[in-house]
């Protein structure tokens, strides 16, 4: 196959479905003629089957229990390191590498890793505190409208610890109560994205094209 053929060779997309948001996420990338089928991913044998994985929101902690427990984790980790991987709120906490605690970092959660930078969790305060926010994310078609990005007990990016291999790829656009303007909300490292906002509870599939895109090219590229 040619370069541009296997670029747009379609591809079967898994949703991590322990706990979460799972089955909006496989609707909406479901609407893409770039997927082939977008499956629910429970356990070793059924990552083994995917080409790329989202990991939803929902509860971080709670998510690396389940996945513990049941004898997953270690599979899972090894996936999202050879495999494009998207996080979206809690699913962008497993794959950074720390958490921030009052200012320092912490090693008190089991994540995943992937994307150099490290977290703040519930950024926004409780789920009283959700919102939708307008943002322009880097490489969206029609890029001037923006996207609705949906704010539940989020977390944000406070730190970039590997300033040269992450790309920022979504700031707030104003202040959000004391989360300052400029807040990095998305970024992307190699195989890798991570937004703290839920794209899959919109109708806008622009951010489920961006990730099936890039993952298509970079499965081109590695995985021949
Ligand atoms: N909507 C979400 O995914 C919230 C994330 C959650 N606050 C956590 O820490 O895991």
């Amino acid at each position: 196959m040619t370069q541009e053929q296997t670029e747009n060779k379609q591809i079967r997309v898994g949703v991590l479905a322990l706990q979460g948001a799972f089955a909006e996420h496989i609707i909406l990338l479901n609407t893409l003629p770039q997927v082939s089928e977008a499956v629910a991913v429970r356990n070793a044998k059924e990552i083994a089957e995917v080409d790329a994985l989202v990991i939803p929101g929902g509860e971080s902690t709670t998510m690396a229990l389940i996945a513990e427990r049941s004898g997953f984790w270690p599979a899972l980790q090894e996936f999202v390191q050879t495999h494009p991987t998207w996080g979206t709120c809690a699913g962008l906490i497993l794959l950074s590498e720390c958490i921030t605690s009052g200012g320092t970092l912490t090693g008190d959660q089991k994540l995943l890793g992937g994307l150099g930078i490290s977290i703040k969790r519930n950024a926004f305060g409780t789920q009283k505190e959700s919102f939708e926010a307008g943002l322009h994310v880097e490489g969206l078609d029609e890029a001037d409208r923006l996207f609705p990005g949906v704010f539940i007990r989020a977390p944000v990016i406070d730190q970039i610890l590997k300033p040269e291999e992450v790309q920022v790829v979504a700031k707030l656009e104003r202040d959000y109560g004391k989360t300052p303007k400029g807040t990095i909300v998305a970024v992307r490292q190699g195989h890798l994205l991570g937004s703290a906002f839920h794209p899959e509870l919109t109708r806008d599939n622009r951010m489920h094209l961006l990730f099936v895109k890039m993952a298509q090219e970079w499965i081109a590229k590695h995985k021949q």
